[in-house]
């Protein structure tokens, strides 16, 4: 279960070192390693199965993380579009459903190249089939969204759960949701309107933030006023209910039916591929296998100092580890709540954080070895997931 870099031993099934780890007997039951070896690990039963504390955190003394309370949800963005919000039907957040009500939540734009799906458990996951027949998924937005086709092709007969607010997931995401697999989506952008309306009528579009994005040229070729809303379902939806016919949305084929609306253009976005990552959370890790190829997703902070990302990149470059993609997110302003063992959280200020897909397995010591050396060099570090990547496109 152990692997020992320098004395300290890290754990390969979540990569955290054995200062601050208790949690992984279930994990080593699961890869096969011995019982005893692990027995001293253990701390913690929560109803029949063995609980997650860290959820992955590799850091000298910390064990959890949390982003502080943010008041940011404006109703007029950044780009002076305006906000409106759908009519409420469906969940309100995700923490307020009982856990048993789904075993996946999906997707919602986090960083711009991605969104997210989740909570599924490693125990949901094991009973569940391949198709997701016993599962049941939570998405941002209302029923057409594009975030439910992800979960749809990731679980085809999966049962999906809408949801309006995943404010709540962000916070629980960085406490205890893991990311377990990932789905590229190739999303083409349908303009619809009222049954009969030509698109020349319309005056303002309403769609989620990155739809009205991925169609600027479009939309500023037609003249209209840029709405934002929650989701695309959710614009289509309003644009039914209000029965103005200079209003538009920007949805799905699959939106205009559920909603009865007409598809006055497809294919609307800018870029002809035009393909959004979603990933898929889960309460606990899955188990990496070593059959198909995976990618692992980490978070972490670095002292200031010449060539500290150099240093810090290198030690994926020195072990022929390909990164998918880096991205760094200013937070001097935004301070994260880490949690000790006895859930008291303090608020930590780190300048930026780096967030990083490499393309290799936990399960592979290549990985443990660069995560190690990593630990080494960075203030702060946390592996967000390690998952099968989608080829399918
Ligand atoms: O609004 C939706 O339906 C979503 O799922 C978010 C989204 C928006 C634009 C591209 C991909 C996902």
């Amino acid at each position: 279960m152990m692997a020992s870099i320098k004395g300290v031993p890290i754990c390969k099934a979540c990569c955290a070192t054995n200062n601050n780890h208790r949690h992984c007997y279930y994990y080593s039951k699961q890869i096969g390693l011995s019982e005893s070896g692990s027995r001293n690990l253990l701390n913690l039963r929560v109803q029949n199965k063995w609980e997650c504390r860290l959820g992955g955190v590799l850091t000298k003394t910390q064990t959890a993380t949390t982003p502080v309370e943010e008041n940011d949800k404006p109703s007029v963005d950044g780009n002076g579009e305006t906000q409106i919000t759908e009519a409420r039907g469906f969940h309100r957040d995700l923490q307020s459903l009982p856990s048993e009500d789904f075993t996946l939540v999906v997707v919602f734009p986090l960083w711009p190249t991605f969104h997210l799906v989740g909570p599924l458990s490693a125990i949901d996951l094991s009973s569940s089939l391949s198709d997701g027949s016993k599962v049941r998924v939570a998405y941002q937005g209302l029923p057409g969204a594009y975030s439910e086709a992800a979960a749809l092709k990731a679980y085809p007969k999966c049962e999906t759960v809408p949801c309006d607010e995943f404010e709540a997931v962000f916070k629980a995401v960085e406490l205890w949701l893991h990311i377990v697999g990932e789905v590229q989506l190739v999303v083409n952008h349908c303009l619809l309107g009222l049954p009969g309306v030509r698109k020349e009528e319309l005056k303002r579009v309403l769609s989620h933030p990155q739809a009205l994005d991925q169609c600027e040229m479009t939309l500023n070729k037609l003249g209209v006023t840029k709405v934002s809303t929650n989701d695309s379902a959710g614009a289509a939806q309003i644009t039914a209910a209000e029965r103005v016919r200079d209003t538009g949305a920007i949805a799905s084929v699959r939106a205009a039916e559920i909603y009865g609306l007409d598809v006055l253009a497809e294919r609307i976005q800018d870029d002809t591929d035009n393909i959004t990552r979603f990933l898929i959370l889960a309460r606990e890790p899955i188990i990496p296998g070593s059959d198909r190829p995976h990618k692992t997703s980490i978070v972490f902070s670095l002292e200031e100092g010449p060539g500290v990302l150099f240093k810090a990149l290198a030690v994926f470059a020195l072990r022929n580890i390909n990164l998918s993609k880096i991205e760094s997110r200013p937070q001097r302003y935004r301070p994260l709540r880490i949690v000790d063992d006895s859930n008291k959280g303090s608020a930590k200020y780190f300048d930026y954080l780096f967030y990083v897909d490499f393309e290799a397995s936990m399960a592979e010591p290549r990985a443990q070895y660069a995560l190690a050396h990593l630990q080494e060099i960075a203030k702060f570090l946390r592996v967000l997931g390690c998952y099968p990547i989608d080829t399918t496109l």
